[in-house]
């Protein structure tokens, strides 16, 4: 059967932990085809992020147009777009989709990954026709409450709330892993949510599946060593190598 296809728009992390590389990975494991529209190129590693180069918002319009034109998106999801330009196209291109937004202020290692004129963007052009938005702890103090639905991420104690517009919560809990190896999570848990969505499932219940998704593929990673820094989550699903 044809899968439902899930586009990412997001950056690329070199070290493969987060971004458009965890994205696709979590796509490709919940049995989604993942396009990808690149928003900039990271030198990062374990250890920090090294350089940033930002693709000009004329070729993120062109590699919009390319996918959307062509193959039938069932959801959406953004990651680090870094620039209020690139933030009101995919508000002009991608409202009416199912549409998560993973809104990527600061890389786990510190980097800041958006300045005020992206949050402002984010407040005023894009968060308002999200189907649902996935702030961290930092992320949800920086954007305040929001018209549409939010999940915020418990980072470490793996409990998520679920907040709708009106106040009411539903609170979703998963077993904590002990884990270092935690680069690229907020990536795959809203990767999974937009799978999922694609799928056809409601948002209660795709918030749940991700939450458990990357709450596993924490466990499955959490003794790898890989780098010098805080390591990956897993993106595998399966280490059985050809023997
Ligand atoms: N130690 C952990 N054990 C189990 N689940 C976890 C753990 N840390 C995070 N999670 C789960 O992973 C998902 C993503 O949450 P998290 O808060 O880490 O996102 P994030 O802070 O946006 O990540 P990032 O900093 O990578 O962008 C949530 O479902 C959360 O409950
Ligand atoms: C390209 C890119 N996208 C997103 C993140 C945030 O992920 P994390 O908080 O795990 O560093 C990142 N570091 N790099």
């Amino acid at each position: 059967m044809t899968p439902p296809v899930v586009l990412t728009i997001a950056a690329t992390d070199s070290g493969g932990g987060a971004g458009v590389a965890a994205d696709l990975a979590t796509f490709a494991a919940l049995g989604v085809h993942g396009a990808c529209v690149v928003t900039a190129v990271t030198a990062q590693d374990t250890l920090g992020m090294h350089a940033i180069h930002r693709v000009p918002p004329e070729v993120v319009a062109a590699q919009l147009n390319a996918v959307l034109g062509d193959l039938p998106v069932a959801a959406v999801k953004t990651g680090m777009l870094g620039d209020p330009a690139v933030v009101r196209l995919v508000a002009d291109r991608c409202h009416g989709l199912p549409l998560v937004v993973d809104p990527v202020l600061r890389a786990t290692t510190g980097a800041r990954l958006a300045d005020d004129s992206v949050v402002a963007a984010y407040l005023d052009a894009l968060l308002p026709g999200a189907t649902v938005v996935t702030p961290n702890t930092h992320e949800a103090t920086v954007l305040g409450p929001l018209p549409v639905p939010c999940v915020r991420t418990g980072s470490e104690t793996a409990v998520d709330v679920l907040v709708h517009p009106d106040g009411s919560t539903a609170t979703i809990a998963h077993d904590p892993v002990d884990t270092a190896n935690d680069h690229g999570t907020g990536c795959t848990f809203s990767a999974a949510l937009a799978a999922h969505l694609a799928h056809g499932r409601e948002l209660p219940d795709a918030t749940r599946l991700a939450g458990a998704f990357t709450a596993g593929q924490l466990r499955r990673g959490r003794h790898w060593n890989l780098g010098r820094g805080r390591g990956p989550i897993a993106h595998t699903t399966n280490e059985g190598a050809p023997a």
